[in-house]
């Protein structure tokens, strides 16, 4: 009885936001509540209802944001949701804000409320955008200037400080809820309509991601791979975790089970080739996922035997699936990106065995595989999308899309920013980090602020990917950028997936278990 009272005040209080959504207010008005809507977790309700507002405001301001000329606020939360739901708006809009020399004014410092949404925007840049790089560099040293509550009052340092630590293009969506609605609740212009359903909507689809966790766990102690191969990681619900990040949407169980699934089942491989396996039995685990075959069981070692046929059942189950609801035969998919993933950790494992230290080209070209986006991602791809598209398929089937490799490289990077010490301790490859120290005869920290600016780099490129026309859905899209940001949550305070730091813990125990009072 509880349950269905809860879902009833919440159909009711979604019909009220609604109807806020449908109110005729000022565009500003408008776009000020679609970030709301965003940063508390439930504009997922509304999509279609905030890409047909952003529109109407786009055409109407298609003349370049003319209106609220100097409004750098308004025109930067503009810029922002526009560019994050892929309408055409270029940098030139902020000329305005700049002088002679072609720089900011820096009288707009004293502006911090728009000094704060600048920065935010400037992280939706999409390649060489110099305007958009002179903001985020101009908007950090400002902010990092005014981080005194005195003069900015507690909430508002709240959020600098919150948008300097990670800007919230890169933050998980559903750890950013979580955190905004505590926030939102202390705002003087909050609405309690709005705060009432963030709130309880938090917790049904709390009450959705448990049943997922279930019968997830359900599945992996029926495995018994965590008592089989005991060096292994066991980290189940990090492995759920990972899955939260990449789509919360309570409508997506399906593939949240699946997707904790195979990334149990890639921890596992992952350190049979890292922590376990002899290189001769690497090699015979890799042909056989080449193979794809039952038979060529008997040739591998009996604590491989267990897993490969794990793996060869459950992705043979999850086809099936397909297979009943589309008609569509997506084991070839499934086998190639299985088998990519075994080459790229066998070719580590050649090079950990024989010493070689590749260049940090080298390194990378193999390692966005070896992080396993790529089986990740093609995975995801098939749990959301029906009807499965052509083209999409033909972009599977020889080389990955770009905004898969973009993904990936972020996620190999962020996973080495944060695993690589401990790895190199336990004896591994040379990781992103290593590789630049010893091709530049460089330190610790200067390698591993390269590592950082290069995911800034590669999030330009994604940006760009994002933007262009893609075979793929924007669900999908969506998924593989959020893959990029869960990984910097995970790593964002050390190894959160090997040692399941408190960070990791805290995060798991509020997104998963603790419903907001
Ligand atoms: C889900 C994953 C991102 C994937 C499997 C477990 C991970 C957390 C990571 O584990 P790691 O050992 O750090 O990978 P690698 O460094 O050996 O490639 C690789
Ligand atoms: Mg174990
Ligand atoms: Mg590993
Ligand atoms: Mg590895
Ligand atoms: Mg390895
Ligand atoms: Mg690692």
């Amino acid at each position: 009885m509880q349950g269905e009272r809860y879902v009833n005040r919440c159909f009711e209080l979604k019909e009220q936001v609604k109807m806020m959504l449908d109110e005729e207010v000022d565009w500003l008005t408008h776009l000020q509540l679609i970030d709301d809507l965003q940063r508390l977790g439930v504009a997922y309700h509304f999509q279609d209802k905030i890409q047909w507002i952003l529109s109407r405001v786009h055409n109407e301001n298609h003349k370049g944001i003319v209106s609220r000329e100097k409004d750098l606020y308004a025109k930067a939360l503009e810029f922002r949701l526009m560019r994050e739901h892929g309408f055409d708006v270029t940098q030139e809009v902020f000329n305005c804000f700049k002088n002679e020399r072609g720089n900011f004014n820096p009288n707009l410092c004293k502006d911090i409320k728009g000094m704060l949404c600048l920065y935010e925007a400037s992280y939706l840049l999409i390649g060489n955008e110099s305007t958009m790089e002179l903001a985020r560099e101009f908007t950090s040293k400002c902010l990092k200037n005014f981080l005194d509550p005195e003069e900015i009052g507690e909430q508002l340092l709240q959020l600098v400080q919150h948008s300097l630590e990670l800007p919230l293009h890169w933050r998980m969506p559903r750890l950013e809820a979580r955190w905004f609605i505590n926030v939102y609740e202390k705002r003087a212009d909050r609405n309690s309509t709005l705060l009432e359903f963030a709130k309880l909507d938090f917790n049904i689809v709390q009450a959705t991601h448990q049943d997922d966790l279930k019968y997830a766990s359900r599945w992996w102690r029926s495995t018994c791979l965590a008592e089989k191969l005991n060096f292994a990681r066991d980290r189940l619900v990090e492995n759920f975790f990972w899955t939260i990040g990449v789509n919360f949407d309570p409508q997506h169980g399906y593939c949240r089970r699946i997707s904790t699934k195979v990334n149990a089942l890639i921890t596992t491989i992952d350190d049979i080739y890292d922590v376990y396996g002899t290189l001769d039995e690497l090699k015979l685990f890799t042909d056989a996922v080449q193979r794809w075959d039952v038979e060529v069981m008997d040739q591998l070692p009996d604590y491989m035997k267990i897993c490969y046929f794990a793996l060869f059942n459950s992705s043979n189950e999850m086809a099936y699936d397909v297979m009943k609801e589309q008609g569509v035969h997506i084991i070839p998919y499934l086998r190639k990106a299985w088998a990519d993933l075994c080459k790229a950790y066998m070719q580590e494992a050649k090079w950990y065995h024989s010493g070689y230290k590749p260049t940090l080209q080298e390194y990378l070209e193999n390692a966005w595989i070896s992080i396993a986006a790529p089986v990740i991602l093609v995975h995801a791809y098939f749990l959301v999308t029906n009807p499965i598209k052509k083209e999409a398929l033909e972009c599977l089937e020889d080389r990955y899309h770009n905004i898969i490799r973009c993904s990936a490289m972020i996620l190999r990077l962020a996973d080495d920013l944060g695993t690589s010490s401990d790895e190199l301790k336990r004896g591994d490859v040379p990781k992103s980090v290593q590789c630049y120290m010893t091709e530049h005869g460089a330190s610790e920290e200067v390698a591993r602020e390269y590592t950082r600016c290069l995911i800034g780099e590669i999030w330009k490129q994604m940006n760009k990917e994002r933007a262009a026309d893609s075979p793929f859905t924007k669900t999908f899209v969506k998924m593989a950028m959020n893959l990029g940001r869960m990984a910097q949550c995970m790593y964002q305070h050390g190894d959160g997936h090997g040692h399941s730091n408190s960070h990791t813990k805290n995060r798991i125990q509020s997104l998963l278990f603790e419903p907001i009072g």
